[in-house]
């Protein structure tokens, strides 16, 4: 199976550190700005996965153009929308992402998009601005998964957040396939009835 992941999210939340955790299961303190979309191949359950990871560096631009949002709505098959829990605005801005991912999807026409909402630095709880409730809860009202994570000090919880999404991104593709199905079944049935009625006049 293939996926391709975005992330996004604020200035400074975590986005590169998490996916370089991710990636490379280490944690190196400094990231460039530099905007990449890295290929990963490995096994989950014995099923060989690539996934195609889109790190951006924030711009203003995404959560008010409709045209950056839509690039990236085209190519992905699921979002991480991180945000730093001792920053309201990123939170903030976490909340406005996700009205602006599904308006663009809805204008567009597309399926459903899987979300994880990722509140990173949970080791700097002491700084802590926003809730875990409040993380949970918006997860809740906009039907997205939820994590609290440390890119810096706890890979496990990073690898839990991508496998989640494809988890989802599995499952919402097999809906897909599920829908086509019946679809194809109730097309050809009534192909069969109209010949009936055709045959018999
Ligand atoms: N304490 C702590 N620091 C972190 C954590 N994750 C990232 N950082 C630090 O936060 C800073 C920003 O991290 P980046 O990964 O560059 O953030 P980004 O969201 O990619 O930032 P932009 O590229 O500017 O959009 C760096 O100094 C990281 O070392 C974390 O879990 N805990």
């Amino acid at each position: 199976m293939d996926a391709n992941i975005v992330v996004l999210g604020t200035d400074s939340v975590g986005k590169s550190a998490l996916t370089v955790r991710f990636l490379t299961r280490r944690f190196i303190g400094e990231y460039g700005d530099i905007e990449t979309i890295y290929s990963h191949h490995f096994s989950v359950d014995g099923r060989e996965l690539t996934l195609c990871i889109w790190d951006s560096p924030y711009s203003q631009d995404l959560s008010t153009s409709s045209s950056m949002c839509e690039k990236r709505l085209q190519w992905a098959d699921g979002f991480v929308l991180v945000y730093s829990i001792c920053d309201r605005a990123s939170f903030n801005m976490v909340t406005r992402l996700i009205q602006t991912i599904k308006t663009t999807k809805d204008y567009l026409g597309l399926e459903k998009v899987p979300i994880a909402i990722v509140g990173n630095k949970r080791d700097l709880h002491h700084r802590r601005t926003v809730l875990s409730e409040e993380g949970r809860m918006l997860a809740l009202a906009s039907d997205c998964q939820f994590y609290e994570v440390s890119a810096a000090e706890n890979y496990h919880s990073v690898l839990m957040v991508f496998h989640g999404l494809v988890e989802r991104v599995r499952e919402s593709r097999s809906v897909v396939k599920k829908a086509a199905g019946i679809k194809g079944i109730v097309k050809s049935m009534s192909a069969v009835f109209a010949r009936r009625r055709t045959d018999s006049l």
